[in-house]
């Protein structure tokens, strides 16, 4: 099958976060399976640094209508490995920057000029190169607006682009909404301009064409296809997924073994497995070192975060319980960066505890594997979470996630109260009595090191793979066809 995906990220080229990743394993597991798969992603100045990006060719130059105006821009393409093509889609005055969404503080004042640019850059490209797609994947509110360019485009010039569209909605909460005069830029025809089509409060939102407007809108859990039909996790959007219901569906993210690996992981000191867990000991020594924490016993549990550091990832709940961190002898160890002010706390927590409490505020991918292998528990109390990797990743490495009943979360780990012989983690409710509970199940657990070693190997032991995870989106693919 031909397949094309478009996406703001992808790893390991371009990531602010768990997109990058799903894209990325997505992609290259289609391609491996012989499937023919494009990527389209934005031309950033970070993806031309990689070795393999940088001998990129161009292949197009291009000229965009936008609005009553042409802007320029050009196609270069690499490929990676056999059956993958990344297209990258160039304009160095919107993508030469150093955030891809925003400077640090804020976001770029024209992220809808770059986006749009981007997707009218990509239905281009699909017709130049007569690419003839069978199925055109967006990613995300960056990508949204591809399914109805690409209509769009297929009318104007008579021809077709792709047979069927997809639209996976990975975080609902971001959803490119910006002032009506937006919508100037895209050329899109007058009527799309209502509440039928892009209006949302008076404004224009990218999300919401994607959803309407794609033959088969997927999100990342059966869970989190349910709770964005609601009011209380819909942010807002809630009645137009609904009125999506019959073509909507819920696949969960797997993660990729070539990347995601304890027993051949290269940014660890010492590797392991299931059946032979030394090495996990030698990671936490080297956790505790590198984030310069005092060493721990066979007694004090270390708890491990690493994420944005923003409302989703219910890093407040982790300071509403400072006081169980300073209390009982424990580590813990954050590796994210992200709102100012829940950093601000987050760092001043860990001052008040040097040698106890850390955070690292920085992306620090190989850090990262470090933390997830060297804590005892992986700490993710989500206010919400569409799928989440983290969990799945503590899990494949033997350290047993604290999570909240929400979305993918509750989809992917099984509670060890509930279900003593399947239990892989601790789940409570999305407050923060309910990660103080948590908590001391998980001091309590440590205590009991048989319990905790059957939890672990349980965990290390179940399929999170992607095969699984790009065979839903195979059938689903051939089901729209
Ligand atoms: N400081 C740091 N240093 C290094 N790595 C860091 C980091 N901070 C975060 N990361 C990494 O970023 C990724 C985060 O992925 P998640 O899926 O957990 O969340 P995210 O909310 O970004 O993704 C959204 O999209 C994904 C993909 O569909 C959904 O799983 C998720 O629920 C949804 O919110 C992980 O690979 C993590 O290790």
């Amino acid at each position: 099958m031909k397949i094309v995906h478009v996406a703001s990220e992808l790893f390991p080229y371009i990531k602010t976060g768990g997109l990058a990743d799903a894209v990325g394993s997505l992609a290259s597991t289609l391609a491996r399976d012989g499937h023919e798969v494009s990527v389209f992603i934005p031309g950033y100045s970070a993806v031309f640094a990689q070795p393999d990006a940088a001998a990129a060719e161009r292949v197009l130059r291009l000229k965009i209508e936008m609005g009553d105006t042409f802007v320029s821009g050009d196609v270069k393409v690499f490929s990676p490995c056999p059956n993958l093509n990344i297209f990258t889609v160039c304009r160095e005055e919107f993508f030469d920057r150093k955030g891809a969404y925003g400077n640090g503080e804020r976001d770029y004042e024209d992220n809808y000029l770059r986006y749009i640019f981007f997707c009218k850059g990509t239905v281009e490209a699909l017709r130049l190169l007569e690419m003839q797609a069978d199925i055109v994947h967006a990613h995300d509110w960056q990508a949204a607006l591809m399914p109805l360019l690409l209509r769009h485009a297929e009318s104007r010039h008579g021809a077709t682009l792709a047979l069927k569209t997809v639209f996976t909605i990975h975080n609902i909460a971001f959803q490119g909404l910006f002032p009506m005069r937006a919508f100037f830029r895209t050329n899109l025809p007058d009527e799309l301009r209502g509440i039928d089509g892009l209006e949302y409060y008076g404004q224009m939102s990218f999300m919401k064409g994607g959803i309407l407007f794609a033959d088969r809108v997927t999100t990342v859990s059966p869970r989190y296809a349910r709770e964005i039909q609601t009011p209380e996790y819909g942010c807002g959007l809630d009645g137009v997924v609904a009125s999506r219901a019959e073509d909507l569906s819920g696949l969960i993210n797997g993660i990729d073994p070539s990347v995601w690996n304890p027993a051949t992981d290269a940014h660890l000191p010492a590797n392991y497995s299931a059946g032979d867990m030394a090495g996990k000991a030698v990671c936490r020594e080297a956790l505790l070192k590198k984030a310069g924490l005092d060493p721990a016993g066979d007694d004090v549990p270390v708890f491990g975060m690493v994420c944005r550091l923003t409302e989703q990832k219910g890093v407040q709940l982790v300071l509403d319980n400072r006081e169980f961190f300073l209390k009982h002898d424990c580590r813990l160890v954050v590796l994210g960066s992200g709102d100012k002010r829940l950093e601000g706390e987050m760092r001043a927590l860990a001052a008040s505890r040097p040698g106890k409490i850390t955070l690292v505020a920085r992306l620090d991918e190989a850090m990262s594997h470090l933390v997830e292998a060297g804590g005892d528990f992986f700490v993710m109390p989500s206010i919400f979470e569409p799928c989440g990797l983290n969990q799945m990743y503590s899990q494949a490495y033997g350290t047993p996630p604290l999570v909240t009943r929400v979305g993918g979360l509750a989809d992917t780990v099984t509670d060890i109260d509930e279900n003593p012989a399947g239990g892989t983690g601790i789940m409570f409710p999305p407050t923060a009595a309910g990660l103080r509970d948590g908590l001391k199940r998980a001091v309590k657990l440590f205590a009991d090191k048989t319990t905790l070693a059957a939890m672990r190997e349980r965990g290390m032991r179940r399929d999170f793979s992607w095969a699984k995870a790009a065979r839903a989106y195979m059938e689903l693919y051939e089901a729209a066809l």
